[in-house]
């Protein structure tokens, strides 16, 4: 723990009794929690319900996923921005990304696990299903330390209920050439919240407040959580949303998991409490795949820019 490059990287121990709701140590949590969002938009968590072996396996199993053909791979499609399959893409040649949406649904596992393995593959969907149900359960505990933290958690519940989950999963090829390769570009997300875990091999880089880039070190227990573009507003422009991308080099290939949460057949606002004199009403209510799709109407080079969120339900002044 504490064993990130950069001093700047806040870690919040969250193993153990330290996640039981209500003690002592919960609300010192939440208080660094709060301040680490506000400052940097995102902490490493120290988590210890995922078991070392789902974490083995979940890893080789995003390995023999893109083992896949090509022509198996794309048939992971949805009508949903950034969820399908994703490669092939100039600009980023060693990534490839695929998606279930509703991940915490067993029978959406088991559709994914159909269309990729139409013989089966039981062992995919359990581990796929399990990882997502306890990253669910950690979002959703980051989440309610959050709502504590702005003393709103009266709108806790609510928001629990409409919230679905998108896993990703992510591939980055070894670089041909051992320089620093870009391998996803600079982006917030534009989600609520961001969870990212992975393998061995280095490439994340996040974006420190005083514009400093730090390497992620990544280890079995350790989570990135990320605020996305959709919490920002939710905090009515307290929370910042964090700049990541990922810088490939040396030779061995990167896999990874995204974990992304979503709010769906409900408005997003900032709750009254968050909107005052000294916080006047930044956001009117917007819909989150509304969000999702005006970002892929935009000019590619504006889609990773936080700003944009603004202009879609931005209230002007
Ligand atoms: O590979 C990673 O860890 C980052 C992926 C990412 O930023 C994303 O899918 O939005
Ligand atoms: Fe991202």
């Amino acid at each position: 723990m504490g064993s990130q490059t950069a001093t700047q990287i806040p870690v919040i121990d969250l193993t153990g009794e330290n996640s039981k709701p209500g003690s002592s140590y919960w609300v010192s949590a939440y208080k660094k929690i709060r301040q680490a969002l506000e400052q940097h938009g995102f902490f490493v968590a120290e988590y210890d319900k995922l078991p070392l072996e789902l974490h083995d396996n979940i890893l080789s199993d995003v390995a023999e996923l893109f083992e896949l053909p090509y022509e198996t791979k794309i048939q992971n499609t949805s009508d949903k921005p950034a969820h399908g399959y994703i490669g092939k893409i100039a600009a980023i040649p060693l990534h490839e990304g695929m998606g279930i949406d509703r991940a915490t649904h067993l029978e959406e596992c088991e559709k994914f696990t159909k269309l990729m393995w139409p013989s089966g593959n039981d062992r995919f969907c359990g581990n796929a299903h399990n990882y997502s149900k306890l990253m669910a359960e950690l979002e959703q505990m980051v989440v309610r330390m959050v709502f504590e933290s702005y003393g709103v958690s009266s709108y806790y519940n609510a928001h629990v209920e409409t919230a679905t989950y998108l896993l990703r999963f992510l591939s980055y090829q070894k670089p041909e050439i051992d320089e620093a390769n870009l391998a996803f570009v600079t982006h917030t997300d534009k989600s609520f919240i961001s969870i990212l875990h992975q393998n061995h091999v280095l490439g994340l880089e996040l974006r420190t407040a005083d514009g400093n880039w730090v390497g992620f070190r990544p280890s079995p227990t350790s989570f990135v959580i990320l605020a996305g573009d959709a919490c920002m507003a939710w905090s009515n422009d307290r929370v910042k949303p964090c700049y990541h991308r990922v810088i490939m080099k040396g030779k061995e290939a990167r896999y990874a998991l995204g974990f992304f949460s979503f709010q769906r057949n409900k408005l997003i606002e900032p709750p009254k409490e968050l909107v005052n004199e000294d916080h006047p009403l930044q956001y009117k209510p917007f819909d989150h795949m509304g969000l999702l799709q005006f970002y892929d109407s935009v000019d590619v080079r504006k889609r990773a820019e936080h700003t944009m969120t603004k202009a879609y339900c931005g209230v002007s002044t």
